[in-house]
């Protein structure tokens, strides 16, 4: 299924390819950076992307990491997957963190991450006095397969 995201380049995403699937079979559109920054061991940095988007109402799209950036580098995206909403109008930004012992040079043009849309499903809760009985009941947080 593919849906149409409708996108505004900023003036500084000037002359950048769109975010794009690497082959036919890939899941996230690669997107890259619009800015030469560097990014030192244990810094955060918002990368600047030079687009927005109006995602239709109903999906989402989903920033993650790169594995070949995480493995290589120890870059990855600290909030992944970072949510951007169908409502929001401002640049899509990437959160980089620098996990590697060495400063991360990061040229414009190069992919920073990958953009998943997924369609929401909405919720709404409502509050109850009780709640049915499992098997599981309150443990959690590792704890099956102990005695
Ligand atoms: O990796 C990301 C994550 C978020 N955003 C933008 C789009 C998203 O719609 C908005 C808000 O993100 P989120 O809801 O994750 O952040 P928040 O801390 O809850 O902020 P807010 O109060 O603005 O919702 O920030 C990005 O550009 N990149
Ligand atoms: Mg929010």
């Amino acid at each position: 299924m593919t849906i149409a995201i409708r996108l505004n380049r900023l003036p500084h995403g000037e002359g950048l390819p769109l975010p794009a699937y690497a082959t036919p079979g890939a899941a996230g559109m690669d997107v890259v950076s619009a800015e030469d920054v560097t990014i030192e061991p244990g810094e955060r940095h918002p990368v600047a992307t030079g687009f927005r988007v109006a995602i239709p109402e109903g999906y989402e799209i989903q920033v993650r990491p790169r594995s070949g950036l995480a493995f290589k580098h120890g870059i990855t995206v600290p909030n992944t997957p970072g949510t951007i909403d169908s409502d929001y109008r401002g640049e899509l930004k990437v959160l980089l963190i620098n996990h590697g012992p060495d400063p991360f040079e990061v040229k414009r043009g190069e992919r920073v991450a990958q953009l998943v849309p997924a369609a929401v499903t909405l919720a709404s809760f409502e509050e109850v006095d009780a709640l049915d009985d499992t098997d599981r009941g309150h443990g959690g947080f590792g704890s099956t397969g102990t005695k």
